[in-house]
Protein backbone atom coordinates (compact mmCIF):
# COMPACT_ATOMS: atom_id res chain seq x y z
CA UNK A 1 0.00 0.00 0.00
CA UNK A 2 1.33 3.65 -0.54
CA UNK A 3 2.37 5.60 2.06
CA UNK A 4 2.67 9.32 2.87
CA UNK A 5 6.00 9.33 4.97
CA UNK A 6 7.08 12.42 6.42
CA UNK A 7 11.41 13.14 7.24
CA UNK A 8 11.96 15.96 9.76
CA UNK A 9 14.53 17.42 11.38
CA UNK A 10 16.40 20.54 12.27
CA UNK A 11 17.98 22.37 9.42
CA UNK A 12 21.14 21.08 8.48
CA UNK A 13 20.42 17.56 9.36
CA UNK A 14 20.67 16.12 6.21
CA UNK A 15 17.13 16.01 4.67
CA UNK A 16 17.74 17.21 1.63
CA UNK A 17 20.71 14.54 1.28
CA UNK A 18 18.03 11.55 2.17
CA UNK A 19 15.89 13.59 -0.40
CA UNK A 20 18.50 12.73 -2.91
CA UNK A 21 19.34 9.27 -1.68
CA UNK A 22 16.09 8.03 -2.06
CA UNK A 23 15.37 9.24 -5.14
CA UNK A 24 18.52 7.54 -6.61
CA UNK A 25 17.68 4.19 -4.66
CA UNK A 26 13.99 3.91 -6.10
CA UNK A 27 15.45 5.25 -9.88
CA UNK A 28 17.98 2.36 -9.60
CA UNK A 29 15.36 0.37 -8.61
CA UNK A 30 13.55 1.13 -12.14
CA UNK A 31 10.77 3.21 -10.27
CA UNK A 32 9.74 6.42 -12.03
CA UNK A 33 9.23 9.54 -9.63
CA UNK A 34 9.06 13.00 -9.74
CA UNK A 35 11.12 15.84 -7.45
CA UNK A 36 9.55 18.68 -5.82
CA UNK A 37 10.93 21.74 -4.15
CA UNK A 38 10.24 24.97 -2.70
CA UNK A 39 12.21 28.41 -2.16
CA UNK A 40 15.62 25.94 -2.18
CA UNK A 41 19.05 27.82 -1.42
CA UNK A 42 20.84 26.93 -5.02
CA UNK A 43 17.48 28.60 -6.58
CA UNK A 44 14.18 28.11 -8.19
CA UNK A 45 13.28 24.06 -9.40
CA UNK A 46 16.29 22.96 -7.66
CA UNK A 47 16.92 20.57 -4.93
CA UNK A 48 19.94 20.80 -3.76
CA UNK A 49 22.28 19.38 -0.39
CA UNK A 50 24.95 20.68 1.62
CA UNK A 51 27.05 17.74 0.24
CA UNK A 52 26.98 19.37 -3.41
CA UNK A 53 24.62 17.21 -5.17
CA UNK A 54 21.74 18.85 -6.54
CA UNK A 55 18.62 18.09 -9.40
CA UNK A 56 16.04 19.81 -11.09
CA UNK A 57 13.05 19.62 -9.40
CA UNK A 58 9.32 20.88 -10.18
CA UNK A 59 8.90 24.38 -7.91
CA UNK A 60 6.27 24.39 -5.66
CA UNK A 61 4.18 27.61 -5.99
CA UNK A 62 0.87 27.95 -3.77
CA UNK A 63 -1.54 27.74 -6.67
CA UNK A 64 0.44 24.14 -7.77
CA UNK A 65 -2.01 21.11 -7.78
CA UNK A 66 -0.28 18.26 -7.11
CA UNK A 67 -3.32 15.97 -7.83
CA UNK A 68 -3.42 18.21 -10.96
CA UNK A 69 0.32 17.71 -11.90
CA UNK A 70 0.12 13.71 -11.18
CA UNK A 71 -3.26 13.18 -13.14
CA UNK A 72 -1.56 15.07 -16.10
CA UNK A 73 0.78 13.38 -15.87
CA UNK A 74 -0.74 10.08 -16.08
CA UNK A 75 -2.98 10.95 -18.22
CA UNK A 76 -0.65 11.54 -21.35
CA UNK A 77 0.87 8.19 -20.57
CA UNK A 78 3.62 8.68 -17.97
CA UNK A 79 4.37 6.58 -15.22
CA UNK A 80 4.86 7.57 -11.90
CA UNK A 81 5.33 5.37 -8.80
CA UNK A 82 6.97 8.18 -6.19
CA UNK A 83 7.05 11.54 -5.39
CA UNK A 84 9.76 13.17 -3.33
CA UNK A 85 9.31 16.64 -1.50
CA UNK A 86 11.50 18.84 0.00
CA UNK A 87 11.34 21.72 1.91
CA UNK A 88 7.69 20.91 2.57
CA UNK A 89 7.40 23.44 5.70
CA UNK A 90 6.99 25.58 3.02
CA UNK A 91 3.47 23.79 1.32
CA UNK A 92 0.42 24.94 2.22
CA UNK A 93 -2.42 22.86 4.02
CA UNK A 94 -4.20 22.23 0.60
CA UNK A 95 -0.78 20.88 -0.88
CA UNK A 96 -0.62 18.30 1.58
CA UNK A 97 -4.10 17.07 1.91
CA UNK A 98 -3.31 16.82 -2.23
CA UNK A 99 -0.27 14.87 -0.94
CA UNK A 100 -2.73 12.75 0.53
CA UNK A 101 -5.21 11.97 -2.01
CA UNK A 102 -2.23 11.01 -4.54
CA UNK A 103 -1.30 8.18 -2.07
CA UNK A 104 -4.89 7.04 -1.56
CA UNK A 105 -6.31 7.64 -4.94
CA UNK A 106 -3.82 7.16 -7.07
CA UNK A 107 -1.56 4.49 -4.98
CA UNK A 108 1.58 6.73 -5.07
CA UNK A 109 4.35 6.87 -1.73
CA UNK A 110 5.07 10.31 -1.11
CA UNK A 111 8.48 11.02 0.66
CA UNK A 112 8.15 14.75 2.07
CA UNK A 113 10.93 16.11 3.88
CA UNK A 114 11.14 19.37 6.03
CA UNK A 115 11.57 21.18 8.98
CA UNK A 116 8.77 21.13 12.13
CA UNK A 117 8.74 24.24 13.35
CA UNK A 118 9.77 28.00 12.66
CA UNK A 119 12.51 30.30 13.88
CA UNK A 120 9.92 31.50 16.19
CA UNK A 121 10.03 27.77 17.51
CA UNK A 122 5.67 27.21 15.96
CA UNK A 123 4.76 24.55 13.65
CA UNK A 124 5.18 25.73 9.96
CA UNK A 125 2.11 25.04 8.18
CA UNK A 126 3.08 22.37 5.50
CA UNK A 127 4.90 21.01 8.42
CA UNK A 128 1.62 20.45 10.98
CA UNK A 129 -0.27 19.25 8.18
CA UNK A 130 1.91 16.45 6.93
CA UNK A 131 2.02 15.34 11.17
CA UNK A 132 -1.77 15.47 11.22
CA UNK A 133 -1.85 13.22 8.11
CA UNK A 134 1.33 10.94 7.41
CA UNK A 135 1.18 7.23 7.74
CA UNK A 136 4.62 7.64 9.18
CA UNK A 137 6.51 10.71 10.87
CA UNK A 138 10.31 9.76 11.49
CA UNK A 139 13.15 11.98 12.99
CA UNK A 140 16.33 11.94 11.19
CA UNK A 141 18.85 10.25 12.70
CA UNK A 142 22.03 12.21 11.82
CA UNK A 143 21.73 14.97 14.80
CA UNK A 144 22.69 18.78 14.44
CA UNK A 145 24.33 20.02 17.38
CA UNK A 146 23.73 23.14 19.54
CA UNK A 147 26.85 24.71 20.36
CA UNK A 148 26.68 23.51 23.80
CA UNK A 149 27.07 19.88 22.54
CA UNK A 150 23.69 19.00 22.85
CA UNK A 151 21.09 18.09 20.28
CA UNK A 152 20.04 20.37 18.54
CA UNK A 153 16.67 20.48 17.90
CA UNK A 154 15.67 24.31 17.19
CA UNK A 155 15.76 26.32 14.33
CA UNK A 156 17.15 30.07 15.28
CA UNK A 157 17.28 32.91 12.98
CA UNK A 158 20.60 35.25 13.68
CA UNK A 159 21.21 38.70 13.03
CA UNK A 160 24.81 39.32 12.79
CA UNK A 161 25.12 36.20 15.40
CA UNK A 162 22.06 37.66 17.78
CA UNK A 163 18.99 35.60 18.12
CA UNK A 164 16.06 37.16 16.58
CA UNK A 165 12.01 36.08 17.06
CA UNK A 166 10.18 38.76 14.91
CA UNK A 167 10.10 38.83 10.67
CA UNK A 168 8.63 37.21 7.87
CA UNK A 169 8.05 33.13 8.69
CA UNK A 170 9.96 32.91 5.12
CA UNK A 171 13.59 34.02 4.97
CA UNK A 172 15.92 31.79 2.25
CA UNK A 173 18.80 31.32 4.49
CA UNK A 174 21.85 28.97 5.51
CA UNK A 175 23.19 28.47 8.96
CA UNK A 176 26.31 30.53 9.84
CA UNK A 177 29.73 28.92 9.92
CA UNK A 178 31.55 29.03 13.58
CA UNK A 179 33.70 31.91 11.83
CA UNK A 180 30.31 33.81 12.01
CA UNK A 181 31.45 35.39 8.72
CA UNK A 182 27.94 34.53 7.28
CA UNK A 183 25.09 36.92 5.71
CA UNK A 184 23.97 39.02 8.30
CA UNK A 185 20.75 36.80 8.40
CA UNK A 186 21.63 33.67 8.98
CA UNK A 187 20.26 30.25 11.00
CA UNK A 188 21.56 28.24 13.79
CA UNK A 189 20.42 25.40 15.30
CA UNK A 190 20.32 25.15 19.38
CA UNK A 191 19.05 23.15 21.99
CA UNK A 192 15.74 24.09 23.09
CA UNK A 193 17.44 25.28 26.74
CA UNK A 194 19.37 27.49 24.49
CA UNK A 195 16.67 28.68 21.98
CA UNK A 196 14.25 29.50 24.93
CA UNK A 197 17.34 31.87 26.37
CA UNK A 198 18.08 33.20 23.17
CA UNK A 199 21.46 32.15 24.04
CA UNK A 200 23.75 31.24 20.15
CA UNK A 201 27.25 30.20 19.70
CA UNK A 202 28.24 34.27 19.31
CA UNK A 203 26.38 35.54 22.41
CA UNK A 204 27.40 32.68 24.32
CA UNK A 205 31.18 33.72 23.35
CA UNK A 206 30.92 36.82 24.32
CA UNK A 207 29.32 36.63 27.74
CA UNK A 208 32.63 34.29 28.22
CA UNK A 209 35.12 36.89 27.30
CA UNK A 210 32.97 39.44 29.55
CA UNK A 211 35.04 40.95 32.45
CA UNK A 212 31.67 40.74 34.41
CA UNK A 213 32.36 37.01 34.35
CA UNK A 214 35.61 36.85 35.54
CA UNK A 215 36.40 35.25 39.52
CA UNK A 216 38.58 38.72 39.63
CA UNK A 217 38.17 42.30 38.98
N1 LIG B 1 32.04 18.95 4.44
C1 LIG B 1 31.19 18.04 4.90
N2 LIG B 1 31.62 16.81 5.21
C2 LIG B 1 30.76 15.86 5.67
N3 LIG B 1 29.45 16.07 5.85
C3 LIG B 1 28.99 17.28 5.56
C4 LIG B 1 29.82 18.33 5.07
N4 LIG B 1 29.04 19.42 4.88
C5 LIG B 1 27.79 19.06 5.24
N5 LIG B 1 27.77 17.78 5.65
C6 LIG B 1 26.61 17.00 6.11
O1 LIG B 1 25.48 17.45 5.44
C7 LIG B 1 24.44 17.68 6.37
C8 LIG B 1 23.53 18.73 5.80
O2 LIG B 1 22.88 18.15 4.68
P1 LIG B 1 21.60 18.79 3.99
O3 LIG B 1 20.97 17.65 3.26
O4 LIG B 1 22.00 19.97 3.21
O5 LIG B 1 20.75 19.20 5.28
P2 LIG B 1 19.24 19.72 5.42
O6 LIG B 1 18.53 19.50 4.13
O7 LIG B 1 18.66 18.92 6.56
O8 LIG B 1 19.36 21.17 5.80
C9 LIG B 1 25.16 18.07 7.65
O9 LIG B 1 24.43 17.76 8.82
C10 LIG B 1 26.39 17.17 7.60
O10 LIG B 1 26.08 15.91 8.15
C1 LIG C 1 13.77 28.26 10.66
C2 LIG C 1 13.38 28.88 9.36
C3 LIG C 1 14.00 28.51 8.19
N1 LIG C 1 13.66 29.10 7.02
C4 LIG C 1 14.33 28.69 5.78
C5 LIG C 1 15.84 28.76 5.79
C6 LIG C 1 16.22 27.74 4.73
O1 LIG C 1 16.20 28.39 3.46
C7 LIG C 1 15.08 26.70 4.82
C8 LIG C 1 15.48 25.43 5.54
O2 LIG C 1 16.35 24.70 4.72
P1 LIG C 1 17.18 23.41 5.24
O3 LIG C 1 17.43 22.66 3.95
O4 LIG C 1 16.32 22.64 6.19
O5 LIG C 1 18.42 23.93 5.88
O6 LIG C 1 14.04 27.33 5.55
C9 LIG C 1 12.64 30.03 6.99
O7 LIG C 1 12.29 30.53 5.90
N2 LIG C 1 12.02 30.41 8.13
C10 LIG C 1 12.36 29.87 9.33
O8 LIG C 1 11.74 30.26 10.37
Amino acid sequence: MAELNFYSGTMDCGKSTLALQMDHNHRARGRVGMVFTSHDRAGVATLSSRLGLEVEAVEVTPDLSFWDVVVDSLTHGGRIDYLVCDEAQFYTRQHIDQLAKVVDELSIDVFAFGILTDFRSRLFEGSARLVELADHVMTLQVEALCWCGERATHNARTENGVMVTEGEVIVVGDVEDETHTAPTVGYEVLCRRHHRRRMTAATARAAAMSPDVLPFG
